[in-house]
């Protein structure tokens, strides 16, 4: 056990009443393209720490997100902090090569994973030590997952199977926080851009907020994380 733990964030968070605030490392998005350069990682990483993101997340695909585990062994070599990947997981192999890389959780998203291989999956991923986190988007997709009793979900504000060319609203989690059992952890994830947008989640209960877009096209990372979480305060479900 390394003691690092996504999970035991977003319980803290609902302890202190204070959302924690996540940073996807996303090198590119198919809505916004290019987002950050390889020769400014280092600093883009130091500079979230600084400004003290809790966890991290990083989409690895390479076609849309260009991502990859060769660029996830960055980030581990460079921060202590939870890391969970986010990828279109359909084999246990990606799961014992998250492990490999120093993965500590993984997003299983409902919309994404092939319905007969989800609890395997799941399954897989816990024997080895993974958090898991049940991605959704819609209600639909949120009853899937709480009929598998997840300790925690994460809630898209994007639709992930369009890639996420949609906006995205934190509506989404406005909508879905209220149906989700109050034991249940929910990080509510993309389109954050204000310190308003992670207020309303919080408000809604969300114990964590997931930011990539934002952040990586900010002039400076580390005050942009600390104007965001002013004002954020946590509901109770
Ligand atoms: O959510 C997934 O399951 C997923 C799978 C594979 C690649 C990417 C995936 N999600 C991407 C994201 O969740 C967003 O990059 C993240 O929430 C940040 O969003 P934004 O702040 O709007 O850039």
């Amino acid at each position: 056990m390394n003691g690092r733990s996504l999970l035991d964030v977003l319980a803290s968070a609902r302890r202190t009443r204070q959302p924690a605030v996540l940073a996807d490392v996303k090198f590119r998005s198919p809505r916004d393209g290019a987002l950050i350069d390889l020769d400014r990682l280092d600093a883009f990483l130091d500079a979230l720490v600084e400004g003290g993101v809790e966890a991290l997340t990083m989409p690895t695909d390479p076609v849309y997100f260009a991502g990859g585990v060769d660029l996830a062994a960055k980030l581990r070599v460079r921060t202590e902090l939870p890391l969970m990947r986010k990828e279109f997981f359909c084999t246990t192999s990606q799961l014992d090569e998250s492990v490999d890389v120093g993965f500590d959780a993984v997003q299983l998203s409902i919309n994404t994973t092939p319905p007969d291989q989800l609890e395997r999956l799941r399954e897989h991923a816990e024997r080895l030590g993974l958090e898991v986190l049940l991605g959704v988007h819609t209600r639909g997709q949120l009853r899937t997952a709480l009929a598998l009793d997840p300790v925690a979900v994460a809630v898209n504000n994007r639709n992930i199977v369009a890639l996420e060319l949609d906006p995205g609203t934190v509506r989404v989690t406005e909508m879905l926080a209220p149906e989700v059992p109050s034991d249940v952890l929910i990080l509510s994830e993309s389109a954050f851009f204000t310190a308003d947008d992670v207020a309303r989640a919080a408000a809604a209960g969300a114990e964590g907020v997931l930011i990539g877009t934002a952040l990586a096209k900010s002039d400076d990372p580390a005050r942009f994380v600390r104007t965001l979480r002013e004002g954020a305060w946590l509901c109770p479900r």
